[in-house]
């Protein structure tokens, strides 16, 4: 049975759609290219290149197709950006997700795996955030994934579709084979660009607030390497396909790295000494997010294989290594 991935080309998707095609699913994406590459699709999927802002179209591939599995990925993810671009995020995130789930929901859609964020969680408290906690988002990013994951909700309850919302925290890391990675020339990721700069592609690192109430003043962030959040979606559709009910997860390893911790760990991989800049706090930025994540070890038997800064690093710094080399 065909699976539809939305956005199977973009950093995250794709290394899904590999472990996908890998474990002998039939993977279908629909992408607009928009910052996702033909090229990330390494194992001979078929692409197909349209906008979810095109519903006749969403419509008669939905017909064509007959999905009964679609995982969505398509969207706007830069957070900052989205403080100045909200309408961005409210149509290339909220009104796409809409106009996909309309078409889910027409055409008989069972399962629906979501790719949320844990921006949806804001400022929690002491920068701990459970599933079952508060939601206030203070970017229109987080908003505009929040509203996805109730539209999710309300129309799964209706139509009989059954999904799980992953809510993934920082997301990094590459292939550890270096076949696909995050492609944004402008990044705005802290390892992204930690590493652009240890390759000389920048200046300079700015840390972005040295004054907030953390151990060494700098912002607190769970990240994850990539290869483990793409298993966790194919624990999440084995839990769906298993008859699972409707969920939301946070992804995430349950412990935080500071900016200046980051920055030493690409400055130690990378051999090179880049210069980093104090400056002042971003707009929409927490003191600290950090998944409580016992939830998804115990619903879908998920556990880390790469969950050490080291690793992850290792894997973004051989991808940034081989993207410079091919431009
Ligand atoms: O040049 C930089 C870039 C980042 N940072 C700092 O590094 C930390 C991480 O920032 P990122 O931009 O790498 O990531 P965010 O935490 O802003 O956001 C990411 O994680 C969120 C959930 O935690 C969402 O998933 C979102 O899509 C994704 O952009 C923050 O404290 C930020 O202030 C810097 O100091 N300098």
């Amino acid at each position: 049975m065909k699976i539809l991935v939305t956005g199977g080309a973009g950093y995250i998707g794709s290394h899904v759609v590999r472990q996908l095609s890998e474990a002998g699913y039939q993977v279908v994406v629909y992408d607009n290219l928009s910052t996702g590459s033909a090229d990330a699709l390494v194992c001979g999927e078929q692409l197909v290149v349209g906008d979810l802002a095109d519903t006749a179209r969403l419509d008669a591939f939905f017909a064509e197709h007959g999905f009964r599995t679609v995982l969505h990925f398509a969207a706007s993810i830069v957070a900052p950006e989205s403080v100045t671009a909200p309408l961005k995020y409210y149509t290339n995130n909220t009104r796409n997700t809409l106009n996909l789930l309309t078409a889910c929901a027409k055409h008989g859609v069972e399962r629906f795996i979501f790719s949320s964020t844990a921006a949806v969680y804001g400022m929690p408290e002491n920068g701990l955030a459970a599933e079952d906690g508060a939601t206030s988002p203070i970017n229109p990013y987080g908003t505009s994934k929040l509203m996805s994951e109730w539209m999710l909700r309300d129309v799964g309850l209706a139509h009989g579709l059954r999904y799980v919302a992953l809510r993934y925290f920082n997301v990094a890391g590459a292939d550890p084979l270096a076949r696909m990675g995050q492609r944004t020339p402008e990044a705005t990721h802290l390892i992204k660009v930690s590493c652009q700069a240890a390759l000389g592609l920048r200046d300079q690192v700015a840390i972005f607030g040295t004054d907030y109430p953390t151990p060494d003043g700098t912002g607190i962030r769970d990240y994850i390497h990539i290869e483990d959040l793409a298993a966790a979606h194919l624990a999440a559709l084995g839990y769906l396909e298993r008859g699972g009910e409707s969920t939301v997860l946070n992804v995430g390893y349950g412990r935080g790295e500071s900016v200046r911790e980051v920055i030493e760990v690409v400055k130690r991989i990378s051999g090179v000494d880049f210069p980093v800049v104090e400056a002042p706090r971003r707009p929409g930025d927490p003191a600290m997010l950090v998944a409580r994540a016992e939830r998804i070890r115990l619903l879908l038997g998920w556990s880390p294989r790469y969950d050490d800064l080291a690793t992850i690093i290792g894997d973004a710094w051989r991808w940034e290594q081989k993207l410079t080399a091919a431009r």
